[in-house]
């Protein structure tokens, strides 16, 4: 492995980006189409701004090496598509063995995982908060706050994403909806379909 210089990144709590990274991207809402269980609320929104920035990820990634880490900071708006909140495309890890650590530092969030065996797992994420999430779960950001869900991430420089997975099963089994009362509930995707044993013993394969 060759020697890469060390570094100091400043996180911006309000502008929720992070200096010396090596890359940025931003998702706006005419990037997420079909994530969403309420597709009208989508295509009355994305009509009028479809070009609302939901989430933006200002990261630092090196040449990908087994041992290296890329970490960043995403910020996500807040937001809902009908009662449904926010939320980031979600994914596995391409190495399905790959973890990742993100820790909150403003506004209110919660990541939900799934397992491959079609579990769900649901962490609060606020500030000061270090969510882990384990190998092989996938795993997906949701801003359930009225402010910038803003977080710091790391994980392996090797673990790739795997998008796929979650349009394959028609979506993530659950679901995070506004409750009524200004919070959040769990409900069931009714477009799900689990993977078969084939395809949960497949991810667990998919190491190096
Ligand atoms: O990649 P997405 O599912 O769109 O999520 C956006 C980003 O969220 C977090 O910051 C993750 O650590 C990144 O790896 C991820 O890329
Ligand atoms: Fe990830």
């Amino acid at each position: 492995m060759k020697m890469c210089e060390p570094v100091s990144c400043q996180v911006d709590l309000s502008a929720g980006v992070m200096d010396n990274g090596s890359g940025h991207y931003q998702k706006r809402l005419n990037d997420l189409a079909g994530l969403y269980a309420d597709g009208d609320a989508f295509a009355t929104q994305a009509s009028v701004a479809g070009d609302r920035v939901v989430y933006e990820v200002t990261e630092r990634r090196p040449d990908a090496q087994h041992g290296d880490l890329i970490f960043g900071v995403t910020r996500m708006s807040p937001g809902k598509i009908g009662n449904e909140y926010f939320l980031t495309r979600g994914h596995i890890h391409a190495q399905a063995d790959r973890p990742e650590i993100y820790y909150g530092q403003s506004g209110h969030g919660v990541m939900l995982m799934e397992s491959p065996a079609g579990e769900t797992r649901i962490v609060a994420i606020g500030p000061q908060s270090i969510c882990y999430v384990p190998p092989y779960w996938i795993h997906r950001s949701v801003n359930v706050g009225a402010e910038d869900l803003v977080m710091v991430f790391a994980y392996p420089a090797d673990s790739g994403q795997d998008y796929e997975i979650i349009a394959r099963s028609g979506g993530m089994k659950t679901r995070i909806v506004d409750d009524g009362h200004g919070g959040w509930q769990a409900v069931d995707n009714a477009d799900y379909q689990p993977r078969s044993p084939q395809q949960v013993a497949r991810l667990f394969q998919t190491t190096l």
